[in-house]
C-alpha cells in the first residue's frame, strides 16, 4: 500500500466520521452505505478505529454479488472482516443477500430489510470500475435503464461482463443520501473519471449519474 493511498483512506475516514458525528447530533441513528471491491480496505480499517457511537450506526452496501457470505467475492465478507472491527463492531450491518437462490427471488426480501434502515443515508461511498461502473450499475447490463430510472430501492442485475448475478441499490436511492464520496486509486481510474467528466452519456459510463450529486472525489495514484 503506497503512502498516498493510505493517507487518502485516512482522510476519507476522517470526512465520513465527521459526517456521521454531525448526523448523530440531530438523529437517533445514522446510515452509512459503502462499496465493495479492493479499494476500500484501508478506508474500512481507518474508519473502524474512529471513536463514534457505533451502536447508533447502520451500515449496508451499495451493491453485492449474489454469492455466499463466506465466498471471497462477497462484499459483506469484506465489510465484516475489515470494517465491523474494534469500535465499529457495535454497528448494525445489513448484508444485501438472503437465502433465496437468485437476486430476482431475493430482492423483495432484502428491500423489506433495507426499509428498516435510517434513510436517507448520511453518506454513500462509491467505488468505480475500469468500465465506469459504480455500485452494480454496469454499462453492459440489461437492467441498467431500470436501475437508473426506478424509484424502487434495489434492483437484481445480470451483466454479461460479470461472473455472478448481483443486487444493487438504484441510482435514485443512492442519490437520496446526504453526502456522496467517490474513492478511487490509480492512473487508469483517473483516466476513466476524466473521460466521464468530459461527456454526458450515463449508459456509456454509469459513474456519470453521480457526478453532480455533489460528489467529493478522493483519488490517489
Ligand atoms: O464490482 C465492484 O467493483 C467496484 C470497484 O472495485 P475495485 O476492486 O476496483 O475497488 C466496487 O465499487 C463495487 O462495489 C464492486 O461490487
Amino acid at each position: 500500500m503506497s503512502q498516498a493511498r493510505q493517507q487518502l483512506a485516512e482522510q476519507l475516514a476522517e470526512a465520513v466520521s465527521q459526517a456521521l458525528h454531525e448526523d448523530l447530533t440531530h438523529h437517533e441513528r445514522a446510515l452509512l452505505v459503502v462499496s465493495g471491491g479492493s479499494t476500500p480496505l484501508p478506508f474500512f480499517t481507518a474508519l473502524a478505529a474512529k471513536p463514534l457511537p457505533w451502536a447508533r450506526v447502520d451500515i449496508t452496501l451499495a451493491d453485492e454479488r449474489w454469492v455466499d457470505e463466506h465466498s471471497s467475492d462477497s462484499n459483506a465478507k469484506l465489510v465484516r472482516e475489515h470494517l465491523l472491527q474494534g469500535n465499529a463492531a457495535a454497528a448494525t450491518f445489513l448484508p444485501l443477500t438472503c437465502d433465496a437462490e437468485t437476486p430476482e427471488e431475493g430482492v423483495e426480501h432484502v428491500a423489506k430489510q433495507a426499509a428498516l434502515l435510517a434513510w436517507p443515508a448520511s453518506a454513500v461511498i462509491l467505488g468505480m470500475g475500469g468500465d465506469g461502473h459504480t455500485a452494480s450499475l454496469f454499462p453492459d447490463s440489461p437492467e441498467l435503464t431500470l436501475a437508473l430510472a426506478t424509484g424502487e430501492p434495489l434492483v437484481a442485475v445480470r451483466t454479461p461482463s460479470q461472473l455472478q448475478p448481483r443486487i444493487t441499490f438504484s441510482a435514485d436511492r443512492l442519490h437520496q443520501a446526504r453526502r456522496h464520496f467517490l474513492h478511487i486509486t490509480g492512473e487508469d481510474k483517473r483516466a476513466v473519471l476524466a473521460k466521464a467528466l468530459n461527456g454526458d452519456d450515463v449508459r456509456q459510463l454509469p459513474i456519470r449519474a453521480f457526478l453532480s450529486c455533489p460528489l467529493a472525489i478522493y483519488w490517489a495514484p
